[in-house]
């Protein structure tokens, strides 16, 4: 028996003051697998990620995580209560472009916070797990430090970190390295790709191409909010079917 996808996504429909941002879009994501989404400026890149999180709540269709249903309670069709609902967008983790860390919380706090408070795990636990998580990115040594201390890569790697603490089955990148000195990107790659070699299943908006070339198993283009195109890597880059892709990748070089 083939495994149910960890992401799969039907005829899911977003607009905004009545203009349709993403259209129809299909996506199915295995375990392990990195998707890349790559699309030029306001294609829906971000609302489809932003959707898969449930930040925004789609229009028409389906989205299922590990096989479960996002909003809405199969048994009834009604949108499911708060709690059912955090407990399934928990199953997401996002990795914003901002790091989004708590500026009053230690780095080791950031990370402790949500699985004591969410997941209801014992602070000695969460303490343990966070200091692993935070070596595994390189910043156990910056534990006891606040956010307004670090570089933009260090917080990058700790907002990563405290999206691991959640074990979540999928993690959203929305362009996480495009607020860093180019000097910091380099760092946070490599945790990304440590993740993607551990076998994490990844869903990323980046305009880094080296990387989705080197990272992805999957790539899709959006245009105008639509998957124009989806091909492995190797054919995206190389050979892409349409003139649009084409073109980006020219642009992009
Ligand atoms: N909350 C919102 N309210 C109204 N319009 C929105 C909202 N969020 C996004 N949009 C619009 O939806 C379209 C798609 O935006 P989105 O941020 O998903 O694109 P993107 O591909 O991620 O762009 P970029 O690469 O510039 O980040 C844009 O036209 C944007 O202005």
């Amino acid at each position: 028996m083939s495994e149910l996808p960890v992401v799969s996504i039907r005829r899911l429909c977003k607009s905004f003051d009545g203009v349709e941002v993403l259209r129809d879009i299909d996506l199915e994501v295995k375990r392990g697998e990195v998707v890349s989404v790559l699309g030029s400026s306001g294609s829906g890149k971000s609302t489809l990620l932003r959707c898969i999180n449930w930040l925004e709540e789609p229009d028409r269709g389906s989205i299922h995580i590990g096989g479960v249903r996002m909003g809405v309670d199969e048994r009834n069709g009604r949108p499911l209560s708060a709690r059912r609902l955090a407990s399934i967008r928990a199953r997401t983790g996002m990795v914003f472009q901002g790091f989004n860390l708590w500026p009053h919380l230690t780095v080791l706090q950031n990370v402790m916070e949500a699985p004591v408070h969410v997941r209801g795990l014992g602070k000695e636990e969460a303490r343990r797990r966070a200091v692993e998580l935070l070596e595994k990115v390189g910043m156990a040594h910056k534990r006891d430090s606040y956010p307004f201390s670090l570089s933009g890569g260090q917080k990058q790697r700790v907002a990563i970190a405290r999206v691991l603490a959640m074990e979540p089955e999928v993690v959203l990148f929305d362009e996480p390295t495009s607020a860093l000195d180019p000097e910091r990107v380099g760092e946070v790659l490599a945790v990304m790709k440590q993740m993607s070699a551990e076998g994490h299943t990844m869903i990323l908006v980046t305009h880094e191409m080296d990387f989705a070339r080197a990272v992805s198993d999957q790539v899709v283009f959006l245009e105008k909010g639509r998957i124009i195109e989806r091909a492995a890597p190797g054919k995206f880059f190389t050979d892409p079917d349409s003139e649009r892709v084409r073109r980006f990748l020219e642009l992009s070089d």
